[in-house]
């Protein structure tokens, strides 16, 4: 199966994280006007009701190439998951809905080089997969001593292309 993937908005991207981008006007002009605010934008959930934590942690992962084979999705049951990239690269994003305990028709989506991610606790995803070298990343997740990790290995894995 092909998959194309498509660019990155907040609206296609809902119902499974939140956009994190400087786009219109900020929320809020401060540091005397020399700084907008876009305040507050993403849901966090570190699982705190078993007894998880916030963290901040930094990636550098291998850039990979379209076309991409995703042969692997996995979701954080306890927690969400933001990647904050570190250079301006775009970078890809896979996810897919739940449908039963097990992930449903993936999607893809391409960043804009502006834009960072938060997945949703329990969304389905790809790993981080960087475009271009440094892939390096800002990631905010949960701390905690479970797993808080489930991984579905692709029967029928699919290709990711533009
Ligand atoms: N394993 C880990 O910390 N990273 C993955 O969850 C990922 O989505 O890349
Ligand atoms: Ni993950």
């Amino acid at each position: 199966m092909q998959i194309h993937a498509e660019p990155l908005t907040p609206e296609a991207f809902a119902r499974f994280g939140d956009v994190l981008e400087a786009t219109g006007e900020p929320d809020k002009l401060i540091n005397a006007g020399l700084c907008g605010r876009f305040h507050d934008r993403a849901r966090l959930d570190f699982g705190a009701d078993s007894g998880g934590r916030p963290g901040i942690s930094v990636f550098k992962a291998v850039p990979r190439a379209l076309p991409y084979r995703c042969d692997l999705l996995e979701r954080h049951p306890e927690g969400s998951q933001a990647f904050i990239p570190m250079t301006a690269d775009p970078f890809l994003v896979i996810v897919a809905p739940d449908a039963g305990g097990q992930p449903g028709t993936p999607r893809a989506f391409l960043t804009n080089g502006a834009q960072g991610i938060n997945l949703h606790r329990g969304t389905w995803h790809g790993v981080l997969t960087p475009l271009a070298e440094p892939g390096l990343f800002a990631v905010i997740d949960r701390i905690g001593t479970t797993p808080n990790l489930e991984e579905v290995h692709l029967p029928t894995p699919f290709t990711v292309i533009t």
